[in-house]
């Protein structure tokens, strides 16, 4: 696997610390939003998109030190061995969302915001179950045109327009443990 990795784009130490501010700056906004409306507690609902953005959840669910709740979606877009969108669509049968999400303030996260297919997507299922509001926060967004014109409300990290693995995201379904973001040698991803 090692053998496979071209360069380091952003290392665990890098993705740990910015996690860890994204999370302060997230918390002190619902904050600020639960102080002006004394009557709701401190609550966030976190809905991660699969599978990409697990491990990004897993820490940045740990730096929240509010109540929350998980419900999970699963959109897919890239198969196999894709390395450009096929079009994001729904897996129905692993997305568990309430019918309603109404009084509920969500926050939306994946990994990676490219052509903005499977933010749109996401975002648009969300709205339609009536959310008290939403959020949105990627780890990583690519310096495309698509993705810099996509509404995102937080970003950990932009990124030069490059297909990248590890800490979750895969090619070909591999790679997803990688403690750090990088790039594939040309002659893995061609093969
Ligand atoms: O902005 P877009 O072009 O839509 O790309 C972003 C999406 O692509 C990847 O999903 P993928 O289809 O590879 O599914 P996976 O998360 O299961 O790997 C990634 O996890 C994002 O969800
Ligand atoms: N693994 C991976 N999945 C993606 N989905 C959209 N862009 C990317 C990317 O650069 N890498």
């Amino acid at each position: 696997m090692e053998r496979d990795i071209d360069r380091v784009l952003i290392d665990r130490n890098a993705i740990a610390q910015r996690v860890n501010e994204l999370a302060a700056e997230i918390a002190d906004e619902l904050a600020a939003e639960a102080d002006a409306d004394a009557a709701t507690p401190l609550e966030v609902t976190l809905v991660p998109i699969l599978t990409g953005s697990f491990m990004f959840v897993a820490d940045l669910m740990r730096c929240l030190p509010m109540r929350m709740q998980i419900h999970m979606m699963s959109i897919t877009s890239y198969p196999g061995r894709s390395t450009a969108s096929r079009g994001a669509s729904v897996v129905a049968g692993l997305t568990r969302l309430p019918e309603s999400l109404a009084g509920l303030h969500v926050l939306l996260i994946d990994d990676i915001l490219d052509s903005g297919q499977t933010l749109q997507l996401a975002t648009q299922t969300l709205r339609d179950r009536n959310p008290a509001s939403l959020r949105t926060c990627v780890l990583l967004r690519k310096q495309r045109e698509d993705a810099m014109h996509t509404p995102v409300d937080y970003v950990a990290f932009d990124i030069p327009d490059e297909f990248v693995v590890g800490y979750g995201l895969d090619f070909d379904d591999y790679y997803r443990n990688l403690p750090d973001i990088v790039t594939l040698k040309r002659e893995v991803v061609e093969a």
